[in-house]
């Protein structure tokens, strides 16, 4: 792992570049028939630049299949990167040495996952649940220190403390996402990864959830780095917004300016698709076509066959992100107004 010199205060937490990974997907009898050199590679993401300030929340937004949990857990190191450079607070993540440094800053970014109770072990009280990483992270805290992280754990995801006796089935789905909460806060992240956190919750629930992440951020300094179909929650917990295609960043930028004024024809789309977030009145019009496979995208610009500002070079050409304001756009049709303008 190295690090470079930059100050703290004006550096990213995270900074990625030009990130990228493919998988592939050939199934056994196809490399039997076509060789081993003849591969099916599924571009899942292709070259996302993207920097996530400290203590601000991004959010990745995009149709299921645009890469953005696959984009997510690179970032938390789960798969290897294919091309391209993590950075975690001026560390270059894509070295692996195992070395005490990396261990130490991989514990700072912690991940919660869609379905609360598939990612809690059902044989183990919650105690554990929650304590184990502080065993793990902070092998020399005694028991009795560790029960009471534990509780103080529980009580600012707003549990009891007698929840620490009982196992994750004795909970319900917004409590068992307070308890993965709990488990990751317990490595005293930075970052925390939020692929969908409230998307299995009934819908009163995923609001209490929401306030309770926003209260910790305010409270901890969290980084959130957040993923999610429903793009009120996205509005309502959001600094920064980075719309995803085909395994491409097309638009990212202020939360509250994306939603007013989207730039890309993709984003524009997407929000018109969005019954309670198109204009009061306004019809919901879904986006017309199919998303293309990932393993043969269009040439050029990936949205080309169903954008209605399609020219002649998006499709031969890949455009460049064009900044706007703090964030930034690809799309040959802004590049032009904005040149223009
Ligand atoms: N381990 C894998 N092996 C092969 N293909 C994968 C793997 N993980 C993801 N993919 C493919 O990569 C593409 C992006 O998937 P990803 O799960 O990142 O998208 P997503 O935007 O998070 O979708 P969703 O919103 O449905 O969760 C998809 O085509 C998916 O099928």
């Amino acid at each position: 792992m190295s690090a470079d010199r930059q100050a703290p205060a004006e550096r990213p937490l995270l900074e990625m570049r030009d990130v990228a990974r493919f998988f592939d997907v050939s199934p056994p009898w196809y490399q039997r028939l076509f060789g081993g050199g003849s591969r099916r590679v599924l571009r899942a993401v292709d070259g996302v630049d993207l920097d996530l300030p400290r203590g601000r929340t991004l959010s990745l937004v995009g149709e299921s299949g645009c890469g953005k949990s696959t984009l997510a857990r690179l970032a938390v190191g789960l798969y290897p990167l294919s091309r391209g450079s993590i950075r975690f607070d001026g560390m270059e993540m894509s070295v692996r040495d195992g070395s005490f440094a990396e261990r130490r800053t991989r514990r700072r970014i912690q991940m919660i996952f869609q379905d609360p109770f598939a990612s809690l072990n059902p044989r183990w009280r919650v105690a554990r649940i929650i304590g184990e990483p502080i065993r793990v992270h902070e092998p020399g805290t005694g028991e009795a220190e560790r029960r009471s992280r534990v509780r103080e754990l529980l009580e600012m995801v707003g549990l009891d403390a007698d929840a620490a006796a009982r196992y994750p089935h004795q909970f319900s789905g917004g409590q068992r996402q307070r308890i993965s909460i709990a488990r990751a806060l317990a490595a005293r992240p930075d970052l925390l990864i939020c692929d969908e956190p409230t998307s299995a919750l009934d819908v009163s629930v995923q609001a209490q959830i929401l306030n309770l992440m926003r209260e910790l951020q305010e409270e901890l300094g969290l980084t959130y780095l957040f993923i999610s179909h429903d793009l009120s929650a996205v509005r309502f917990i959001s600094d920064y917004v980075g719309v995803m295609y085909l395994g491409r960043l097309v638009e990212w930028g202020e939360a509250e300016t994306l939603f007013r004024n989207p730039r890309h024809p993709y984003t524009r789309k997407l929000l018109e698709s969005v019954p309670n977030l198109a204009e009061p009145g306004r019809a919901r019009t879904p986006i017309a076509g199919e998303v293309p496979s990932p393993l043969s995208p269009p040439p050029g610009c990936h949205f080309n066959p169903r954008c209605p500002l399609a020219m002649a070079k998006c499709r031969t050409d890949t455009p460049g992100m064009v900044r706007t304001g703090p964030g930034g756009v690809r799309c040959f049709a802004v590049e032009e107004e904005t040149a223009t303008a």
